[in-house]
């Protein structure tokens, strides 16, 4: 009774030490006590997850048990994350657990499940990629915006409409034709044989120039002057992108903003399209023609149309240049090929005033589809596989569990080298490509263009552009190797797309006569 009424006197008389102590003590012993017990729940599920879980029995590093850490744990040096991936995939099989609730899939049956019978969203880290959270049909995560978005776009790419796209992708081999012999006109008269390109830039700037046409009628004019500004922006564009997608955890707390020029430049052409009632009936045109819409759900904003032009722009440019800048290397590294190639596009004669070969001359040719088609088996433009997610429990072909909210990485790259899948797997071989009942069997394991219902939607545009191309260009230049630029070539970089680590490839060009 006196210690209380001691207390009690202390509080009255404004001594409030003792109570502050006996409240800190209580403070501390529950913080710690709490402390302790978070730990000991983080640690035991961590331990139960690493080696008890569902997704213990797949293999990978041993940290990755433990970890959930983003894409760009292994990407370094950046761009290389794809590489590290094959390599575990080699060390570990064809299911691994690279991250505590990510696995990485390159068993082919199992990646046509993931994409294709169960058609899994896409992971949310595409989200990163969403710009003044306006998503594009690339990246959003949500399947009915998906169908909606793709249900608007598909027409841009109906077989006719890409049919109608020929004069352009042909007028512009003519301006890359002309630019090439003016480099080795110029050679020539100061005496040398050939001209030095760099066949990589050039290659780059065809696409660009054909996908600013067929996205929204403009003209960029590379392959003619170099440099436009609006594909400059979009090339640091992609560098940015790349970043925030490999560091979605980082990215959420970085602006991502459209950049000002490409949304000047964007509102602009929007505004002179609209004024001038034009009908081009391109990518650009189908998109205007929301604004009109009478639902609302299909009505776009400025906004989304300036995105999903970019988008395009994009994802329409280097994927195509780049896959044509590794089927020259290709070519360089295996003679015969290049031979094979040249005599097969020689046999097509050009016709009374005719002066490029045209889409119906080069589409079914067996030789030059089955060296593109080898190119990208070695060379796809997503070599990091596609992310998707899990949103309820599913089995893997064979009995493999994977539970709900992991993301499931269907590493195609892997899949369509594999050795399990493909006769001497390692050789550059378009051969392989021509007996058809070998090849339905090899298109099932082939993913360059993705499959299911997020694959390429630009795959026969590419095609055609590809197959013009190439064709016009093997059988009107000679096209020689230089021994430092295959060597430099060798770095491969993923920045979005598959490129090469310096951007550039230097090649000898000599006009056949
Ligand atoms: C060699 C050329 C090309 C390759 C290898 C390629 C490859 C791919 C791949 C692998 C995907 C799926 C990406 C993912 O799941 O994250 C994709 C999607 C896409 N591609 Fe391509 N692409 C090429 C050319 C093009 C072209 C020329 C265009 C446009 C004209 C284009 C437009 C798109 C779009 C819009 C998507 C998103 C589709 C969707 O989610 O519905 N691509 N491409």
């Amino acid at each position: 009774m006196s210690t209380l009424l001691n207390r009690l006197q202390e509080l009255v008389a404004g001594s409030t030490v003792p109570y502050l102590s006996f409240n800190r003590d209580v403070v501390d012993k529950v913080g710690k006590t709490t402390g302790l017990l978070v730990a000991t729940y983080v640690i035991t599920t961590r331990i139960y997850s690493a080696f008890f879980g569902p997704l213990s029995k797949y293999p990978g590093p041993f940290l990755a048990k433990f970890v959930n850490w983003g894409d760009g744990h292994y990407d370094s040096p950046a761009g290389t994350r794809f590489e590290k991936l094959i390599k575990l995939h080699k060390k570990y099989g064809h299911i691994v657990r690279i991250a505590r609730k990510q696995i990485s899939v390159s068993d082919k049956d199992m990646i046509q499940q993931i994409l294709v019978k169960d058609d899994l969203p896409k992971a949310y880290n595409y989200e990163a990629y969403q710009l003044d959270g306006h998503p594009t049909m690339f990246d959003t995560t949500d399947k009915e915006f998906h169908k909606s978005r793709r249900r608007i776009l598909s027409p841009a790419f109906s077989l006719r409409y890409i049919g109608s796209m020929e004069p352009l992708m042909r007028s512009t081999t003519t301006h890359l034709e002309v630019a090439l012999s003016k480099s080795i006109n110029e050679a020539n008269a100061e005496g040398r044989e050939y001209a030095e390109i760099d066949l990589w830039m050039m290659l780059q700037h065809y696409a660009i120039d054909i996908i600013g046409l067929a996205a929204f009628g403009t003209e960029f004019n590379m392959v003619t002057t170099g440099h436009h500004p609006l594909p400059e922006v979009i090339t640091d564009r992609l560098k940015f992108t790349s970043f925030i997608g490999l560091h979605p955890k980082i990215s959420k707390w970085i602006p991502k903003k459209q950049h000002p020029f490409l949304v000047t430049f964007m509102k602009d052409v929007i505004q002179n399209r609209i004024d001038s009632g034009e009908k081009r009936q391109d990518i650009l045109d189908f998109l205007i023609g929301t604004l009109y819409t009478k639902s609302e759900d299909d009505r776009l904003q400025i906004e989304d149309i300036i995105n999903e032009v970019v988008l395009f722009l994009i994802a329409g440019s280097e994927t195509t240049s780049n896959t044509m800048g590794f089927l020259f290397m290709e070519m360089f590294k295996n003679p015969h090929v290049y031979e094979e190639l040249r005599n097969e596009i020689d046999a097509i004669e050009m016709e009374e005033g005719q002066t490029v070969l045209n889409n119906s001359q080069v589409k079914s040719l067996p030789y030059l589809n089955a060296v593109i088609e080898e190119t990208l088996r070695f060379h796809p433009a997503n070599p990091g596989g596609a992310p998707r997610r899990t949103v309820s429990d599913i089995t893997l072909v064979g009995n493999h569990f994977v539970p709900k909210n992991t993301t499931v990485i269907a590493m195609g790259m892997v899949a369509q080298t594999h050795p399990d899948y493909w006769e001497e797997a390692d050789r550059f071989m378009p051969e392989r490509w021509l007996d058809p009942v070998k090849a339905k069997e090899y298109a099932m394991a082939w993913f360059p263009f993705s499959a299911g219902s997020r694959n390429c939607i630009g795959k026969a545009f590419s095609l055609q552009e590809m197959r013009i191309c190439v064709a016009n260009l093997v059988k009107k230049f000679e096209f020689l190797p230089i021994e430092s630029s295959m060597e430099d070539a060798k770095d491969r970089r993923q920045f979005v797309t598959l490129g090469i680590a310096k951007n550039t490839f230097k090649v000898r060009a000599v006009l056949r006569t």
